[in-house]
């Protein structure tokens, strides 16, 4: 397929002052991030001590662009007021430490040759940032080097990462998915690694880990930033030496497989905060790939709801989102990003009409979607006082838990952590709920 040249604002970042002194220095912000800070790993690197290691990011947002601070000491400053995250124009001064860098309109536009395709395997989006994105998959799936995506719930990490195995020469070979914000942080170690016999109570049997049983494959670590900071050195031995040590076990064993981590969570901000190690970070973030939200991307928006109707095999039912619902959807922010949106098109295909958006208000804005389940259901609720009480009162239990379960994820849109935090539950203990309740397959629990 012919490419297409699409084009591209630019900036242009100039330093004019750094650690107190007067400089120049110029970088146009011509990708799609720039990482600024302290240290040598950073996009732009800026010699000053009150700028901190990961101060600030620089990132193209829609059709403009802005800077977040990622937790940094000392903080950014526009105007005179400190700012965490802002749209930034063209002239805009942002100060750090004892730095300053004017961002400047860099002859305003640049020209990029995209492939002109809409999707990668079942990713689908027409956005310039998803479309770059896609370009980027392309060279990464080709490569042999471990990955790690970033991005918020439900924009699609997960499909990434077998969408890159599927595109890879270990594309027949075991793809082990682990979940490291589901496991216990005491089993987390023999899930990735294994353990041997009597190595701890309940190890009633030698057990290969993930890596072993991906040999030769590929290890998905998802939600790596949940993962334990006391597990944080091994992972990065076994990444670094491609070895693993079995709980309970000095020898070695020697694994070959590529590694795609993922998470939610912007880690250069844990790094700032001590709960991520910079060395792993450094390790797993040689190739990044950010995945944008849908609320940067709405654009997107129409051609996902006719991929999902057509998925459903509805392609015929585009009736269901005439101009004024798809209106709606534009002005909703999508906090359970694309899965929500699925989950959406789904009930108003089931339900009809009446299933669209009833959380949103007048203006769009909310981020309450429809409830789930029936509500009363459990009123009617009748004691059957033939059984005895213990049977009879574990059934209501039972009922209730399945009732409250499947209203939570519905109202999370599937989102676990999420609906952990509004349950106030442990998520692990939501995790096995949801599984006794056979209502989420395979978690990686012990
Ligand atoms: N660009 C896309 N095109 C088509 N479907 C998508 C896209 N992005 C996400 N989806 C769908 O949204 C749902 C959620 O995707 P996925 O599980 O990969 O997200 P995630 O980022 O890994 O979420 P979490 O962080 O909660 O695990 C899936 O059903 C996936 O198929």
């Amino acid at each position: 397929m012919k490419p297409e040249i699409l084009r591209v604002p630019r900036l242009e970042l100039c330093v004019e002052r750094e650690g107190g002194k007067a400089t120049r220095r110029v970088m146009v912000l011509d990708s799609d991030f720039v990482r600024v800070g302290a240290h040598p790993s950073n996009d732009l690197v800026l010699s000053d001590r009150l700028v901190s290691r990961f101060h600030c990011i620089l990132e193209r947002s829609g059709q403009g662009f802005r800077v977040t601070d990622v937790g940094s000491l000392n903080g950014i400053w526009i105007g005179g007021a400190r700012v965490r995250d802002a749209d930034i124009q063209p002239e805009c001064v942002i100060e750090l430490g004892e730095s300053t860098i004017r961002v400047r309109d860099a002859s305003a536009i640049s020209e990029t040759e995209l492939p002109a395709v809409l999707s990668f395997g079942s990713l689908w989006g027409a956005s310039l940032s998803m479309r770059r994105m896609f370009h980027v998959l392309q060279r990464v799936a080709q490569a042999s080097s471990d990955v790690l995506i970033e991005g918020e719930n439900g924009t699609g990490k997960e499909l990434i990462a077998t969408e890159l195995v599927q595109r890879s020469n270990r594309a027949q070979k075991p793809l082990v998915i682990v979940d490291c914000g589901a496991i216990s942080p005491t089993l987390i170690e023999s899930e990735l690694f294994g353990h041997v016999r009597g190595s701890f109570t309940g190890a009633s049997r030698d057990r290969a880990g993930a890596f072993e049983e991906a040999d030769g494959g590929t290890v998905f670590l998802d939600e790596i930033g949940e993962l334990p900071l006391e597990m944080q050195p091994k992972l990065l031995r076994a990444l670094a030496s491609r070895e693993v040590r079995r709980v309970g076990e000095s020898r070695a064993r020697k694994v070959d497989i590529r590694v795609i981590a993922a998470t939610n969570r912007r880690l250069e901000r844990e790094v700032n905060s001590g709960r991520f190690r910079e060395d792993l970070y450094y390790r797993l973030s040689v190739v990044t790939v950010r995945v944008p939200p849908l609320r940067e991307r709405k654009e997107d928006i129409p051609l996902l709801v006719q991929h999902f109707l057509g998925a459903l095999g509805a392609s015929d039912r585009s009736e269901l989102f005439p101009p004024d619902v798809m209106d709606k959807m534009l002005r909703y922010d999508w906090p359970g990003n694309v899965r929500e949106l699925r989950n959406q098109v789904e009930r108003t295909v089931v339900l009809g009409g009446e299933a669209l958006l009833e959380g949103t208000h007048s203006d769009g804005q909310s981020s309450a979607p429809l409830e789930v389940g029936e509500p009363g259901a459990l009123d009617a609720m009748s004691v059957d006082i033939e059984r005895p009480f213990k049977e009879a009162k574990e059934a209501v239990v039972d009922r209730f838990e399945r009732e409250y379960l499947v209203a939570l994820l519905g109202w999370a849109s599937g989102n676990v952590s999420r609906a952990a935090r509004k349950a106030g539950l442990d998520r692990m203990y939501l995790h096995r709920l949801l599984q006794r309740h056979g209502l989420r397959r395979g978690a990686a629990l012990d």
